[in-house]
């Protein structure tokens, strides 16, 4: 494997990098004042435009390696670059969506699908052209007028994957974006979200439960240990792009690897 440096992009055997960790551990204060070690020595290297499923044990801290990625928690040991750079929160060139939108209830769904447009300095008439499209593309633009109070669930996370995608982010960090909805709405947004990013091409680091959701949308999935969280295996999904996401699990190979993902996975969810 050869490290290589381009204008402060960091490649591994010639293919630029998203996300590049290296050695990271970390370690929260319990109230008693012990440590709590969350990571340990984790290294993982995103290639630009891959889309990269995490799965692991509830308590593995797959959410605190997002949250140093997007720079909202300070690295401790170890480094994180993205893009070659020092994560900051607040790049606008990263887009980060959680399992619960947090949509502002007082501004329209047109005008939370504009917002991350608007701080991005966005001028009124493309973030209203490019918020309408996406709208459309969710099935939302005829409750472009609606308030949040007067949606679903469902409907909310529409307008929330909306608003990430908006600004054309490079990276898009999803934390559990599909867990709080029913079934049939899920298989509708994970359908939804994989259009728009095969359209787009940013770099995508989903964390999910569902390891039939990881493998379905995953080019990579990788799995970590129980806490602390190390990577444990790397599973590459070769399975062919554009996917239908309800015809899948009719797939002998998404089989194989769901499959081998849950053998690996009990062990740790055993250990913990
Ligand atoms: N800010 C914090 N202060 C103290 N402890 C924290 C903090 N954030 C997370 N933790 C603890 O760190 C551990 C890992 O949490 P994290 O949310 O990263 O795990 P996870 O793998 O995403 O879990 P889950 O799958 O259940 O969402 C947990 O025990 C959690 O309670």
């Amino acid at each position: 494997m050869t490290v290589e440096v381009t204008a402060g992009v960091p490649a591994v055997d010639g293919v630029t990098l998203a996300i590049e960790v290296r050695g990271l551990s970390h370690a929260f204060e319990r109230p008693d004042g012990s440590s709590l070690e969350v990571l340990r020595h984790v290294d993982v290297s995103v290639p630009r435009g891959r889309f990269v499923a995490i799965v692991g044990p509830s308590g593995c801290g797959k959410t605190t390696l997002l949250n140093l990625v997007a720079g909202i928690e300070e690295v401790q040991s170890g480094s994180v670059a993205v893009s070659g750079e020092v994560p900051r929160c607040g790049n606008q060139r990263v887009g980060y969506l959680f399992a619960r939108d947090a949509l502002l209830p007082w501004r329209t769904v047109l005008g939370n699908t504009e917002l991350a447009m608007e701080l991005a300095g966005v001028g009124k008439v493309e973030r209203r052209a490019r918020a309408m499209a996406l709208l459309e593309e969710v099935g939302l633009a005829e409750m472009a007028n609606a308030y949040p109070a007067q949606l679903s669930q469902g409907m909310r996370q529409r307008v929330a994957i909306a608003r990430t995608l908006a600004p054309h982010p490079e990276l898009v960090l999803l934390d559990e974006p599909f867990s709080a909805l029913d079934a049939q709405t899920k298989l509708l947004l994970q359908d939804a979200f994989c259009r728009l990013w095969g359209r787009l091409g940013a770099t995508v680091v989903l964390i999910t439960h569902d390891l039939g959701e990881a493998v379905a949308l995953g080019d990579q999935v990788v799995l970590m240990t129980s806490r602390p969280g190390r990577i444990k295996r790397v599973f590459d999904v070769a399975l062919p792009r554009p996917r239908s996401i309800v015809d899948l699990p009719s797939e002998p190979e998404y089989h194989r690897i769901v499959q081998e993902l849950w053998a690996e996975l009990r062990e740790e969810v055993a250990r913990r």
